[in-house]
């Protein structure tokens, strides 16, 4: 891994404002040939314990600074990290396999929470309430939750840990993180350059561990733990609902997807084969907001899989080192024996490989393409994580509103029309937090990202996204 900054490749936790070495070690792996990347620190329960309690008293004195403070350490941070992007996509793409360019795009798209949120810190406005008596004066303060727990996942191990931690310090909270085992040096390396940018210790803390269950557990059982965010699959975040119950533990859930990608008869099919490749291939498939089945009107059907298949074609399949990469190796072998299982599934149920439908060695996996699929195989009722595109035909708008949300998941959806009517109506109807029309890639800080149903609650960027660092104080002064 070259890296103009070495000290960048941090393999220490960071637990209170110390980097600390422990005797347990968590192991990182290059995903793209399973070689041994380093060794970090293994934290465990006493450890964040430890954090969450120096992050208490570090969190009284940052909520005491003013907002623009606050902001002017964020900007510094976002500085740091655009100065260091290279660096940043380069330990990315060595954890997480996917393509250099990508995982620059990632550091990038990470940044961009961070610089939206050192302006938004400056923006936690209060409210006078016309009062309900001559002498009552009434008003409404907005101040930050205190200490936040976040725990991410290991598709973006860059960009959705920035969309917590940037909030968070901006709301005035402090935050201890822990990473996915999987990719922890995406984290440290920020938190290095958090650091660097006069963050006051304690604030934050990264904790790589192998010890997912036990930490989570102490994130949910600390009380002085008062907001959870979350980032990954839906059963996860069952459990950690559950077990902050008990507390009535503040949370914000990004969990699973399972996206329709509707192309209705009038679109531009062009428009919309770009818009599959964006929204179905990105990532090789790992997003929670990656495009799951694809519904086609039956009259432009087959054209449609005509145009798709000879596009999927040209995509190249190789390590993230190389740049002619653009699909990069999955995470792990469980992922590709799922993405094996929807195949192998989807064929045996009667669907057609039109394209692809086999590994490419280790977790490789190649792009493919799967015609005359249907509610019935696992492809459509599961979330796939992988560059696997299931084509269902449709012939009417209400048959394709009900199939489209016929599924326990509501996180993103994306509609091909060039009728205005018929995209209002789709954007109404679909029961999901996110819909993209006439294009596959939506996500941008700007906008509240997330879902409803089991794809989660709250939202993570846009002005919204400060909400949930924030609680509402209501003040009735009598004159
Ligand atoms: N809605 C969104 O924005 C996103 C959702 N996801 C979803 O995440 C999944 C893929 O990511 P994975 O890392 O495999 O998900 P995962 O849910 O297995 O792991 C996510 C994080 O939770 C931790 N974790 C696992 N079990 C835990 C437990 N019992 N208690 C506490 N923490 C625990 C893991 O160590 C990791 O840090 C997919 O379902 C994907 O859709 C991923 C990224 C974004
Ligand atoms: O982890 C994910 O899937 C991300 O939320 C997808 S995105 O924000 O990069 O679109």
């Amino acid at each position: 891994m070259h890296l103009n900054d070495t000290s960048l490749l941090e393999t220490r936790a960071f637990v209170a404002g110390e980097w600390i070495s422990t005797t347990g070690k968590l192991t990182v792996v290059n995903p793209a040939d399973s070689t041994i990347l380093v060794e970090v620190a293994d934290c465990d329960r006493t450890i964040a314990a430890r954090s969450i309690s120096f992050a208490a008293s570090a969190q009284v004195l940052w909520a005491k600074r003013t907002a623009k403070d606050r902001a002017s350490i964020l900007r510094r941070w976002y500085d740091l990290v655009v100065a260091n992007a290279d660096d940043l996509a380069m330990i990315l793409m060595s954890e997480m396999g996917k393509p250099l360019a990508e995982a620059h795009g990632e550091v990038l798209y990470g940044a961009s929470y961070i610089e939206w949120f050192a302006e938004e810190a400056k923006r936690v406005y209060g409210e006078t309430i016309p009062g309900h008596a001559e002498d009552k004066r009434l008003l409404v303060l907005r101040q930050p939750v205190g200490v936040v727990a976040a725990i991410t996942p290991w598709n973006f191990p860059n960009a959705m840990i920035a969309r917590k931690i940037a909030p968070a310090l901006a709301a005035g909270c402090a935050i201890v993180a822990k990473p996915a085992a999987e990719t922890p040096l995406s984290a440290l390396a920020l938190a290095v350059l958090a650091e660097r940018a006069g963050l006051p210790k304690g604030l934050l803390s990264i904790l790589p561990s192998s010890d997912a269950v036990g930490m989570g557990r102490e994130f949910c059982e600390n009380p002085t733990v008062r907001k959870i965010s979350f980032t990954g699959s839906t059963n996860v975040g069952r459990i950690l609902m559950k077990q902050g119950a008990d507390q009535i533990k503040k949370l914000s859930l990004e969990l699973g997807g399972n996206a329709p990608f509707i192309v209705f008869d009038d679109a531009d099919i062009d428009v919309a084969v770009d818009g599959l490749i964006a929204s179905k291939f990105r990532n090789a498939g790992q997003t929670c907001v990656c495009t799951n089945r694809i519904y086609v009107q039956a009259d432009v059907a087959d054209q449609f899989a005509t145009k798709l298949a000879q596009k999927v074609a040209t995509l190249k399949v190789g390590a993230g080192s190389d740049p002619a990469s653009q699909i990069g190796p999955l995470i792990s072998m469980a992922a590709l024996a799922k993405v094996e299982d929807h195949v192998a599934d989807a064929v045996s149920g009667g669907a057609k490989l039109v394209l692809g439908g086999h590994g490419a060695g280790g977790t490789f996996y190649m792009p493919t393409v799967l015609a005359g699929c249907n509610a019935t195989m696992k492809i459509t009722r599961e979330e796939t994580f992988g560059p696997v595109a299931g084509l269902i035909r449709f012939e009417s708008e209400a048959e394709v509103i009900a199939a489209a949300n016929d599924t326990e998941f509501g996180l993103a959806a994306y509609v091909f029309t060039r009728d205005l009517a018929r995209s209002w109506r789709m954007m109404e109807a679909l029961e999901c937090g996110m819909v993209g029309v006439n294009t596959g890639h939506i996500s941008t800080e700007l906008a509240p990202f997330g879902g409803i149903k089991q794809s989660g609650m709250g939202r993570e960027g846009s002005r919204h996204g400060l909400e949930d660092y924030l609680e509402l104080k209501y003040c009735c002064i009598s004159m």
